[in-house]
């Protein structure tokens, strides 16, 4: 079956085990150009893998995952991580900076890993940051910041070469309350606006309401009645069989 022209990655009957141990048991999902994602769910229930098998980080046991019509399933561990680097962007529960780069190297790296010069990128990071509210931290050192700051610059790097689809997992995990609201603001306002397409990983079922639309998992599988697929009568019965 080949995916609908108008998703941008659509996954069917996913499943993936770690170790023996299942994790994700047939989920089908599709989202299209732009459209910010929800994924909720209690911890364990297949988020983290589900995402990881959208971004190719992961390769499924068995279904399918295609990005923009190409089949991430039947690629190589090279074509997979190329796809990632350049068209993907990854958030994940704790910022994995490189120690030894300030934080404007840091979230400039894939820009500068894709040739883009050193004038624009450092505009277009010095911009990120900014709107991420770490500028005053540019020059610094990920040590030399708090947890919260290299999250913030993280996010920032994963925005800043304008990825096609960014996966965030649990983004906010390391920030305090107050923080959480403002950063996943940022996130769904950069979709948003740059068309950037999102898809929202949290164990709070209330991120859902920041996205279009929103599918939970429970042990490996889509709920029932789950908003990711409604008004898709195609995705609803694919949704449900899992
Ligand atoms: N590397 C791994 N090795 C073994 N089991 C794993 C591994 N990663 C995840 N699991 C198991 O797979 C299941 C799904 O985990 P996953 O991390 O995808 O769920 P999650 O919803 O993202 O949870 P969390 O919010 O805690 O990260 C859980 O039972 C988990 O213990």
């Amino acid at each position: 079956m080949a995916p609908p022209d108008n998703d941008v990655l659509w996954a069917r009957d996913l499943e993936h085990a770690h170790r023996g141990s299942p994790a994700l048991l047939g989920v089908s999902l599709g989202v299209r150009q732009g459209e910010i994602l929800a994924v909720t769910g209690p911890r364990g229930s297949g988020k983290t893998t589900l995402l990881g098998c959208l971004s190719g980080q992961l390769a499924p046991d068995a279904g399918e995952v295609w990005f923009n019509g190409v089949p991430l399933h039947e690629l190589g561990q090279a074509a997979r991580d190329r796809l990632r680097r350049e068209r993907f962007g990854w958030v994940g529960e704790s910022p994995q900076l490189v120690p030894e780069l300030t934080a404007w190297e840091n979230a400039a790296l894939p820009l500068l890993l894709a040739g883009v010069g050193g004038r624009e990128a450092r505009k277009t990071v010095a911009e990120w940051l900014e709107r991420l509210d770490v500028a005053d931290c540019a020059r610094l050192r990920p040590a030399a910041l708090r947890q919260a700051q290299r999250q913030r610059v993280a996010i920032a790097r994963a925005l800043a070469h304008k990825p096609d689809v960014l996966f965030a997992d649990e983004p906010t995990a390391p920030l305090h309350r107050a923080d959480r609201a403002q950063v996943l603001r940022t996130l769904t306002t950069a979709g948003r606006t740059h068309a950037i397409t999102v898809v929202l990983a949290s164990h709070e079922p209330e991120v859902a309401t920041l996205a279009d639309r929103s599918v939970t998992l429970l042990d490996g599988r889509a709920a029932v009645g789950d908003t990711a697929a409604e008004g898709r009568e195609d995705e609803v019965s694919c949704s449900l069989s899992g």
